[in-house]
């Protein structure tokens, strides 16, 4: 099982790196480090799980996040959230999005990053995606909220970007142009 020891953090190279697309039918490992990628968000969610093993909760991670240069991440939505989503995206892409933006007033946060780096991080408001399932199933959907922020966020560590590297380095809060904050 993956645990916060296995998670690389900034500094490390290949949070920077271009993630390798994967190749279908996965192998026996590839698909295991999918699975392993959606137990971590389970047990993060998990009260007892992540105070067992000291997790840090999070809604989705990236294989490069535990040092697999590989183009796959998991999702995982609570259920408590309007409607769940829960996958493995391989070879994730956006196919297209909408013009207007949208932001958390939160910000974000990332397992990769011990620190808190405060500021908006203007994303895609609605974007249509394209990935394969570990069986190598093509899905296509239309994400917006929070569930676009959460898949852009983790398709940003597939090509080497932190969250924030989106934030106004001037104005943290500076005002988004054509934005729908989410608070
Ligand atoms: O890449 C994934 N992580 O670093 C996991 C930890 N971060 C989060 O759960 C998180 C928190 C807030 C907003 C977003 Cl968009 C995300 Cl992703
Ligand atoms: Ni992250």
């Amino acid at each position: 099982m993956i645990l916060m020891d296995n998670v690389i953090r900034e500094g490390h190279p290949t949070l920077r790196a271009r993630a390798k697309e994967l190749t279908f039918p996965l192998s026996k490992e590839d698909k295991q480090l999918g699975q392993d990628l959606m137990e971590f968000l389970i047990n993060s969610q998990d009260p007892e799980l992540s105070e067992k093993y000291d997790l840090r909760s999070g809604i989705g991670i990236a294989a490069p996040q535990v040092n697999e240069s590989k183009r796959i991440f998991a999702l995982h939505l609570p259920d408590d959230s309007d409607n769940p989503l829960s996958f493995v995206a391989v070879n994730p892409k956006i196919v297209s999005h909408s013009v207007e933006k949208t932001y958390l007033t939160n910000g974000e946060g990332c397992l990769s990053v011990d620190r808190n780096v405060d500021g908006f991080v203007p994303r895609h408001a609605r974007i249509t995606v394209k990935f394969f399932t570990l069986d190598g199933e093509e899905k296509k959907m239309r994400l917006k909220g929070l569930q676009a922020i959460l898949f852009q966020h983790e398709l940003d560590h597939l090509n080497g970007v932190m969250f924030y590297d989106h934030i106004n380095e001037s104005n943290p809060f500076a005002e988004v142009p054509n934005s729908q904050p989410i608070v």
